[in-house]
């Protein structure tokens, strides 16, 4: 895309993202809500909060109220003749005292629940995250928005926090407002007036840059993805060799600056004009707060007020402005936040499309006669090739079946349909006669042990690799040694340090980093910790030495006798232990039939299984 065409881009963008001061406030709708998940978090602390503000919220008008009875006192004792009596003040200043300390007590207690809560807060919702993304189809992970929601909705567990602080802030202040408000009025009420002229203007303007700092902070969510892809490739253990072999890192600097510094430019034009902006529009609230202090110094020496009530009204008018400006500012920023809130719940409610049915049924064990492909075509959502098409087979109880092609073929795909990771976009998969779609999801995902030729390399300890297999057993040493021995891993854990209690990877302290084939037996070593009826093994050898990789398959089909078992390999060595091989091009079934009858129709397998036996591939 042309430089003028991404620019075009980008502004329709933040202009359609641009959000109005209507959908703002809308968007304080999203609080209730909010509150909602804060009370779940911690009722208790939740309570302790709002009490300790409600306590906090009378004191300024109470510690101005002494003040002003204190001055009018020292006046009338520096007028009294004679015996002077000191105990109404002492009374006076001890009460002030109090209520400073009190004051100053309950800040702290504020202080201290809110970090409580929000901590307690934020775990509880990148939980709640974790829980929700596992709901979700592979297919919504493949779409590039939905990342953008998933990145969006991450960073509300933390920023969001001080939004709870904000609005809680928010409520105390509009108090105590009300209680130093009662003070003015019953003086003048004109001067509430002044004070709304003051404050109006600013609260005018903050709002109009909080929303331009939203559009633009929304609309580069992707360039933000993509700018914390680049800090984590340009500085990780993963990348770290490819960097250095292929000079990577001026490169990804580079990148990085050009992206940041175009963020950095945006985000200063609309920094600079908000503060030009905010200190003109405070100036103005400092004018209007000086024209009301000479109106209460006229009346003092008029003498319609006291000494102590000139204190008391300056003082309350200017809390009431700093006041007043800090909830309009603030009110701001939590329509802002409110917004971003927006999209915690916008992800949460995201729903997956693969769901078990009303009345879901439970998979047959053991099952009798296999699973049937109907013609099974599939499409990925972001693309209009099929990647396979017209599948029809049978795979039957107990068989083992290798899946041949080359790259592309559409082997991975078949496996995650049989899973139900994806649904058919066309024609039907059967399980014993009955729709793979009329079972329960969570039985079936059960049934089905796949390990996938990208595996995870959990950076955790070899136990835990294995036992990831069933997490449910994470504490059954025997059978997470037991499914090792079977895999060939128990040999490479014996000579760690800490043996199964050893932590792979170098991510974390202590860490042993294995080789390619030695991750590879602890993956699968996960195959048997299951009691699945199917298993799939995508090729998961395929770092393993040809030896190793003989060996290990032929210990697989001795071990899972009885059992249905789908192989994906490209040597064909070990394709031919399968009792039938289906050989896939471009998605379709080629040829199907145990691997004599294949070499018997000298087609395409024969063909690929000769050149493989003369060394050629
Ligand atoms: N997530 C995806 N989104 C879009 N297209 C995909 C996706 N995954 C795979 N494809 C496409 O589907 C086709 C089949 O891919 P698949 O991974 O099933 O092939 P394969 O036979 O397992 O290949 P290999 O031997 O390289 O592992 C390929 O053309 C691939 O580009």
């Amino acid at each position: 895309m042309s430089k003028a065409k991404k620019g075009t881009r980008d502004t329709a963008t933040q202009q359609k993202e641009k959000k109005s001061l209507r959908e703002q406030v809308g968007a304080l709708k999203n609080l209730p809500k909010f509150f909602r998940l804060i009370w779940e978090t911690s009722p208790a602390l939740t309570i302790t909060n709002l009490l300790l503000r409600l306590v906090k919220s009378s004191l300024p008008l109470a510690m101005l109220y002494v003040g002003k009875l204190i001055i009018d006192e020292v006046i009338r004792l520096i007028d009294v003749t004679g015996e002077k009596s000191l105990t109404y003040l002492w009374t006076l200043v001890a009460l002030e005292l109090g209520l400073a300390v009190l004051s100053d007590l309950i800040n702290r207690g504020i202080t201290l629940v809110d970090s409580l809560l929000g901590d307690l807060f934020s775990n509880r919702t990148s939980v709640t995250l974790i829980e929700h993304a596992a709901k979700l189809d592979l297919a919504q992970f493949e779409d590039a928005t939905f990342y953008d929601k998933l990145e969006r909705a991450r960073r509300q567990t933390v920023t969001r926090v001080v939004l709870m602080s904000q609005v809680l802030s928010q409520l105390q202040d509009i108090v105590t407002i009300g209680f130093l408000a009662v003070g003015l009025i019953a003086f003048n009420p004109w001067l509430i007036l002044i004070l709304l002229v003051a404050v109006i203007p600013s609260f005018l303007g903050e709002t109009h840059f909080n929303e331009r700092s939203y559009s633009l902070s929304r609309s580069w969510t992707p360039e933000r993805r993509e700018l914390d892809y680049l800090r984590y490739i340009g500085a990780s253990y993963e990348t770290a060799k490819e960097i250095k072999t292929f000079n990577l890192s001026g490169f990804l600097a580079g990148r990085f600056k050009e992206l940041s510094d175009k963020y950095y430019l945006l985000n200063k034009s609309i920094t600079m004009k908000r503060a030009f902006w905010g200190s003109a529009l405070s100036a103005l609230g400092t004018l209007a707060y000086y024209g009301a202090y000479i109106f209460i110094l006229f009346e003092t020496v008029a003498g319609v007020i006291t000494v102590g009530s000139l204190t008391f009204l300056a003082g309350s008018f200017s809390s009431m402005r700093s006041l007043l400006q800090g909830i309009m500012t603030r009110f701001s920023q939590i329509a802002e936040s409110a917004l971003y809130l927006q999209d915690l719940f916008d992800f949460l409610e995201l729903q997956p499309q693969i769901t078990p049915p009303a009345n879901p049924l439970s998979i047959p064990r053991p099952i009798q006669q296999g699973f049937t492909f109907e013609n099974v075509g599939f499409k990925y959502h972001n693309s209009e090739r099929w990647a396979v098409r017209h599948l029809s087979f049978h795979l039957r109880a107990g068989e083992k079946l290798a899946l041949v092609g080359e790259n592309g073929a559409g082997k991975t795909t078949l496996v995650k349909l049989l899973a139900r990771l994806y649904e058919p976009t066309e024609g039907r998969i059967l399980l014993d006669g009955v729709d793979l779609r009329e079972y329960d999801l969570n039985d079936l995902r059960h049934q089905v042990g796949i390990i996938f030729q990208d595996y995870v390399r959990f950076q955790m300890t070899a136990s835990d690799n294995i036992a990831i297999g069933q997490i449910n057993n994470i504490s059954d040493r025997e059978r997470i040694q037991g499914s090792a021995q079977k895999s060939l891993a128990d040999l490479v854990i014996q000579r760690l340090p800490d043996k199964y209690e050893q932590v792979l990877g170098k991510r974390f302290n202590k860490g042993v980093e294995l080789s390619g084939g030695e991750w590879q037996k602890v993956a699968l070593a996960r195959a048997y910790m299951r009691d699945a009826q199917l298993l799939i093994l995508d090729e998961p050898t395929s770092a393993l030495d040809a030896r190793t990789e003989h060996e290990v398959f032929l210990r697989f089909s001795e071990l899972i006798e009885g059992r249905t078992a789908v192989l994906i390999s490209h040597r064909f060595s070990t394709v031919r232990m399968a009792d039938r091989i289906l050989f896939l091009e471009q998605g379709q079934l080629k040829e199907l039939g145990s691997h004599e009858e294949l070499l018997a129709q000298n087609g395409k397998y024969a063909e690929l299984f000769l050149l493989q036996a003369r060394g050629y591939l």
